[in-house]
């Protein structure tokens, strides 16, 4: 069997990983078995029974120090093979060097990159001052709940004294490197409208329907008009609100599908919402309580929060990227030693683990070090070229070498 980092890589681009089953124990196997390759140390620990998190260590020569956390997620979202040109988990190389795999880009080449970035550190004699430690965390597409939600408030985690964490961001589609330092927060709301039922021929008020449907128009409004700020260049998807429908359920089934001369007496709706960290949470619920599901219109609703939103002092979480939080310089000279260049950092327009990370107070930065790629995390053939990925391991050696060899004071 050939050995060598694509090789590797497309090894754990062959496990199943995907939701609603995904395979934890061979790819943690398989990860442990590098480790020991490499000489890192290794241990399981298990915070929900079969929901495994990884943790991989290199001691640093002080390791009173805070230590620097690299982590990725061991989950995938599913794909729809027939709707792929390479089947989704047999990581296919084609001869132009693209590896077509669910979960090439989000995030399994960051969890190998990072480990072939010390085997190159390792091989070149170099030692960390930081302790180093690698985090392999289940569940983070379905919120993290299960994962990195339990494993940062755990005393394990309080023991490697973090002082900073680099986590998944996305692919660039130019020649400069993305880095993010805030997530926005989801949410998921769920509209319920009732009425009166009656004949399907009926003109009258206050049916369920039209009330939800009534709600679908000013939610659909309030979209545009964010979506509106985006398109006249005046901000980022991510620094926008977004509030898209994903489900609607209404109706009476029939064997034939649903009946189509009764009108229903429950109506209901489901939408993503995503609020980047300098809105206020509060403006939002009362827009959905007086706007978008008034009892008066005989709406209920219910908003599922998946996740902090503020810090443990009340703050949005967001890591400062500049001179005032001492690991930005060293983060941002480490990608320029590297030979590479990072774009304006950002909002993150999805949600990732670091909003725990940063909920315990750690600057956290999502960086996964892919320029002129397409970003096809969670569509169709997903997929790195393998040029792509070999300058992330080279640029993850910078990183990690200088955030190990971080000598000034951190927190
Ligand atoms: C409810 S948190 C879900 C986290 C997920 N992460 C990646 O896609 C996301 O939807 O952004
Ligand atoms: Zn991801
Ligand atoms: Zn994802």
């Amino acid at each position: 069997q050939e050995d060598n980092p694509i090789a590797r890589f497309r090894r754990y681009l062959q496990f199943n990983t995907a939701h609603p089953n995904p395979n934890y124990a061979d790819p943690i196997s398989f990860l442990i078995s590098q480790a020991n390759s490499i000489g890192l140390q290794a241990q399981t620990l298990e915070f929900t029974p079969l929901k495994p998190v990884l943790l991989l260590t290199w001691p640093g020569s002080n390791p009173s120090l805070p230590s620097v956390l690299f982590n990725s997620h061991l989950d995938s979202v599913p794909a729809e093979p027939a709707k792929w040109s390479h089947p989704p988990f047999t990581a296919t190389l084609t001869p132009e060097g693209k590896i077509y795999a669910r979960g090439a880009q989000d995030d399994k080449c960051i969890a190998m990159q990072y480990l072939e970035a010390i085997r190159n550190l390792k091989a070149k004699g170099f030692t960390p001052l930081r302790t180093i430690h690698i985090s392999y965390v289940p569940d983070e597409e379905i919120g993290g709940f299960d994962g990195s939600a339990k494993f940062v408030k755990s005393k394990e985690f309080e023991d490697l004294n973090v002082g900073f964490v680099l986590d998944e961001g996305q692919a660039s589609i130019s020649d400069e490197f993305r880095v993010f330092y805030a997530d926005r927060s989801p949410w998921g709301l769920k509209i319920k409208a009732t009425g009166a039922p009656g004949h399907g021929s009926r003109m009258y008020d206050n049916g369920a329907m039209e009330n939800l449907m009534k709600s679908v128009e000013v939610i659909t409004k309030f979209r545009e008009s964010q979506f509106d700020v985006v398109k006249a260049g005046e901000a980022m998807n991510s620094e926008v609100v977004s509030v898209n429908p994903v489900y609607l359920n209404a109706g009476i089934p029939s064997p034939t599908g649903f009946v189509m001369n009764m009108q229903p007496s429950e109506a209901e709706a489901g939408f993503d919402l995503r609020l980047p960290p300098t809105v206020d949470p509060g403006l939002i619920k009362k827009r959905i309580a007086e706007e978008w599901a008034p009892a008066r219109r005989n709406m209920t609703y219910e908003v599922i929060e998946k996740g902090p939103i503020r810090d443990y002092m009340g703050c949005p979480l967001m890591t400062l990227t500049n001179d005032s939080n001492p690991w930005w310089p060293v983060f941002k000279q480490a990608i320029e030693a590297a030979g590479g260049k990072l774009s304006r950092p950002e909002i993150l327009a999805s949600t990732t683990d670091a909003r725990y990370m940063r909920q315990r107070g750690i600057p956290a930065l999502g960086f996964s070090p892919m320029t002129n790629t397409p970003i096809l995390l969670h569509d169709h053939n997903e997929f790195l070229k393998d040029s792509v990925y070999l300058r992330g391991i080279e640029v993850y050696e910078s990183v990690i070498s200088s955030l190990s060899s971080f000598k000034g004071e951190s927190y």
